[in-house]
């Protein structure tokens, strides 16, 4: 029998983010592109932004109250900070429940949505189909922190670099390569977005430091923990082996990752476990890309599982 493949729509398509899932979108065996929408692209065929699309559909921009009447199974909001909410309202109104991931940071503090990083959450999830997506760093930080979490003598502190394509298209300094050129940006020292979202799902607080520097993709979170009992570098080692043990997409490395090598990669590398002589501090290296793993990846494990399929369908391994 063959299946009917379901229809999904990426609203703010045009984005870094938006065009890595229209590429695994495209290579899924249970998904079509419905619509992508953006204002400056509405009329352009998608083949010509996203070559791995070989089909002939065009981008549109259809009013946020117009998305209902379009019929996806699965929507993606791949918008600003902000933004969401229109578009969740419109679906409400018209009485439409597709399943709804969005990429911003606007209901990742919202208990009524699932907030999905699979590796951490996959348990919770109770078939909710709205589903919320990390932040990039967010990611990163979880999974670095997380196995220790019984053992803090502290709150973690978080040293983040991310590249440029993290801070989006709208122009900024963040994305400005003529600003970024031999330099290391430093931004939101204290309060970042993501340090309240790691320290939220988490359930320990975590300090958060983040920069940008002239690299395009891919970010480094190394990460000072004080622990509350002395450890062995090899316990430590193989506590992170035990706790992501089996998993695709979260490797456990001994050395500390580099972000040249996980750029343009699905997974995650967690490393480094530098300890200090006492065996009371340890320091982690997390990388990932952030515009997969840190974002489109994990859009893509967390519908896969919505709609029933395997978790890491269409997402290169
Ligand atoms: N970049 C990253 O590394 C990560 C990003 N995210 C989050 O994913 C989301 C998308 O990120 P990214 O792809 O980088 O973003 P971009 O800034 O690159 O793209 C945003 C998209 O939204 C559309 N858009 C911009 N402004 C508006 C507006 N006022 N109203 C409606 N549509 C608008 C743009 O299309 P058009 O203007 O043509 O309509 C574009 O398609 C953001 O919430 C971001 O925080 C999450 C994790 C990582
Ligand atoms: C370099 C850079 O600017 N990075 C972004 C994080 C990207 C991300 O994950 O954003 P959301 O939490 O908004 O989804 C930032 O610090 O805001």
């Amino acid at each position: 029998m063959v299946t009917a493949k379901k229809r999904i729509g990426i609203v703010g398509a045009r984005g870094h983010t938006g065009a890595e899932l229209i590429k695994l979108v495209a290579a899924h065996p249970s998904l079509e592109l419905a619509y992508v929408s953006s204002r400056e692209l509405d009329g352009q065929r998608v083949y010509e932004q996203v070559p791995e699309y070989q089909g002939d559909l065009r981008y549109s921009s259809p009013a946020h109250e117009d998305l209902p009447a379009l019929d996806a199974d699965v929507v993606v909001l791949a918008l600003p900070n902000g933004k969401a909410s229109v578009c969740v309202g419109a679906f409400d109104k018209a009485g439409k429940d597709p399943v709804i991931v969005d990429l911003s940071a606007d209901y990742r503090f919202d208990n009524g949505w699932h907030y999905g990083l699979p590796e951490l959450t996959r348990n919770k999830w109770r078939g909710e189909r709205r589903i919320s997506n990390p932040g990039c760093y967010a990611t990163a930080i979880q999974l670095s922190v997380a196995p220790l979490k019984d053992v803090l003598a502290a709150p973690p502190v978080c040293f983040g670099v991310s590249g440029y394509s993290g801070a989006g298209t709208t122009p900024s300094d963040k994305n400005n390569p003529e600003k970024l050129r031999d330099n290391l940006m430093p931004y939101s020292l204290t309060g970042h977005m993501h340090e309240k979202e790691a320290s939220r799902h988490l359930g320990v607080p975590v300090e958060f430091m983040p920069h940008v520097a002239p690299h395009f993709r891919g970010l480094t979170v190394t990460t000072n923990l004080y622990l509350s009992r002395p450890h062995k570098r090899e316990d430590m080692l193989a506590l992170f082996r035990h706790a992501y043990a089996g998993e695709k997409l979260v490797r456990v490395v001994d050395e500390a990752p580099w972000v040249s090598l996980v750029a343009g990669k699905h997974y995650a590398e967690v490393g480094g476990f530098a300890m200090s002589a006492d065996g009371k501090r340890v320091v982690i290296v997390a990388t990932l890309d952030n515009l997969l793993k840190g974002a489109a990846t994990q859009a893509m494990q967390n519908i896969n599982r919505a709609i029933g399929v395997d978790e890491y369908a269409s997402i290169p391994l």
